[in-house]
């Protein structure tokens, strides 16, 4: 029975994260809010799982790694100093870090590494576009950012390397060859939409995934909690823990 603290008890995740800890059997021990000072939660759990705002990982994940407790970290639009932050956590404690903890969206983004390699980058241009509520803070989400990065992947580079494209507007110029697109779209309640596109000159693929219940990424962050727990330290991945290699 894993002893699971939840920082961002309030918020939208939060509050079902907490109702998915009971749901697995699970035990609560508490959870914070902004404000609140976190090391009572760390000392008091076996693992943390964090869905609060990507400013707050470096200090969950240092705590993780000063008291020896695991961290499921799900919050997005962390910089790239905040990764390298949670990446140097991880030599002492174990850490799950995922763009998206929803089953389909990894499988999505593991047949999208595939289709990119076998898809020439000079022919097929590489556009994500991801629309979700009028609440959401960073753009563009997590998840688009997770899938540009395995296209560039499939294609044997980085997302950095490829280049990004994204808030087209005004006189832009041509689309750059082999750079990924990105366009994030924001209104009503939509809880997360991404569809990754390859337009080539005589055909187009498409692969959308849609989430309807944010009850996907709560139970994929509990699932991933319970397998942390007693692992060595290392920043682990949901394919870890999916079994997806
Ligand atoms: N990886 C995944 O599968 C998913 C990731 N997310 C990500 O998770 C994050 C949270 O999303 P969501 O639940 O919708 O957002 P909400 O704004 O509804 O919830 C975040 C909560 O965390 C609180 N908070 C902020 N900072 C701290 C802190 N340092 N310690 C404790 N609590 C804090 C906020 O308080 P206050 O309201 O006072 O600011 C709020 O209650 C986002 O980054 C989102 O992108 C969301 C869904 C799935
Ligand atoms: O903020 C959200 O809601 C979500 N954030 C994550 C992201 O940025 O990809 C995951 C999911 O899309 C919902």
């Amino acid at each position: 029975m894993t002893q699971i603290g939840i920082a961002g008890i309030a918020g939208r995740m939060g509050k079902l994260l907490a109702e998915e800890v009971a749901a697995a059997g699970c035990t609560l021990t508490g959870g914070t809010g902004r404000g609140d000072d976190p090391r009572a939660l760390f000392e008091k759990s076996e693992v943390v799982i964090d869905f609060t705002h990507a400013h707050s990982a470096p200090a969950h994940a240092a705590l993780a790694a000063e008291l020896g407790r695991g961290l499921v970290l799900g919050s997005s639009g962390l910089s790239a100093a905040e990764e390298a932050a949670v990446a140097e956590a991880a030599t002492r404690a174990p850490i799950v870090y995922a763009a998206n903890f929803a089953t389909g969206v990894n499988l999505v983004i593991a047949i999208a590494e595939k289709l990119a390699a076998a898809l020439p980058g000079a022919q097929y241009d590489a556009e994500i576009v991801e629309m979700h509520h009028r609440q959401k803070v960073d753009a563009p989400s997590g998840t688009a950012i997770a899938m540009g990065r395995a296209v560039a992947r499939g294609r044997g580079t980085t997302l950095e390397e490829a280049g990004r494209e994204s808030g087209r507007d005004g006189h832009t110029g041509a689309r750059g060859t082999g750079t990924i697109g990105f366009a994030a779209l924001r209104g009503g309640q939509v809880v997360g939409e991404h569809t990754l596109l390859f337009a080539a000159g005589s055909e187009h693929i498409a692969l959308t995934h849609r989430s309807f219940d944010r009850r996907a990424y709560a139970t994929g962050a509990v699932r991933a909690a319970q397998w942390l727990k007693g692992r060595p330290p290392g920043l682990y991945s949901m394919n870890d823990v999916l079994g997806l290699g």
